[in-house]
């Protein structure tokens, strides 16, 4: 699913953020990335996520070569094949759950009340049947997570990747959200979470863990 071949990635003032770093993670696996803070573990999600080029090496995810391909495919690529889930949620304020989702399906073409009927099944499937109209301030921390999750994977792309996704919530949601990834990843997706906590990555069945810009097993 995803190769890293000597990747790395230099920030303007000259902070090496990722150092050649190779990774493999395989279709169908959940993969934790640890590491202290400022280890990289961001950066790494910015570049598997093709939010972000290296400065060098060769990234290749799926069967495509990042490097390879034009801002406007790679933008449709990361459309079609690749979820982001964010510590903060990212949700459109004053939109409720079920339009922040359709409006996750809008590269999809699909007509407004199929993006509409696909967004309410997939926030019935999240548990959000009852909070369709709810908006974000509506909404509990973790009902949001769900719903970033829910417009995450509307689309059904075979790789999600959450930074820090239970960073914000309180244990128990946090725990209601990662329940949910592990179900996720049971139906076949591509799973990659970024976490420093420890408790977190330790259920997670391969944990990668990052130093000062490099994997360190
Ligand atoms: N846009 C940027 N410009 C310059 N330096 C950056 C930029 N983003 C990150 N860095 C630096 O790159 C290094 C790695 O940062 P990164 O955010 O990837 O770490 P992290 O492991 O995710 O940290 P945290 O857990 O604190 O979020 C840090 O030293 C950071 O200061």
């Amino acid at each position: 699913m995803i190769a890293l071949t000597d990747v790395t990635k230099t920030y303007p003032g000259g902070v090496t953020a990722l150092d050649a770093v190779s990774l493999e993670i395989e279709r169908g696996e959940l993969v934790g990335i640890t590491g202290p803070s400022g280890s990289g573990k961001s950066t790494m999600l910015h570049v598997l996520g093709t939010l972000d080029r290296p400065s060098a090496g060769r990234v290749r995810i799926e069967d495509y070569d990042i490097g390879a391909l034009s801002d406007a495919k790679l933008s449709a690529l990361r459309a079609r094949r690749i979820g982001f889930v964010f510590q903060q949620f990212h949700l459109a304020a004053g939109t409720s759950a079920v339009d922040n989702v359709a409006d996750g399906l809008l590269y999809t073409g699909l007509r407004p009340a199929e993006r509409r009927q696909r967004a309410e099944n997939v926030l019935r499937r999240v548990g959000l049947g009852t909070r369709l109209a709810h908006r974000p301030h509506e909404l509990s921390g973790g009902e949001k997570q769900r719903v970033a999750i829910a417009r995450a994977v509307a689309g059904d792309p075979p790789l999600l990747l959450a930074d820090e996704p239970t960073g914000a919530l309180d244990s128990a949601s946090g725990t209601e959200v990662l329940e949910l990834l592990l179900e996720l990843h049971a139906g076949g997706t591509t799973v990659v979470i970024i976490t420093h906590e420890r408790e977190l990555a330790a259920m997670l069945p391969r944990q990668v863990r990052m130093r000062d810009g490099r994997v360190t097993d």
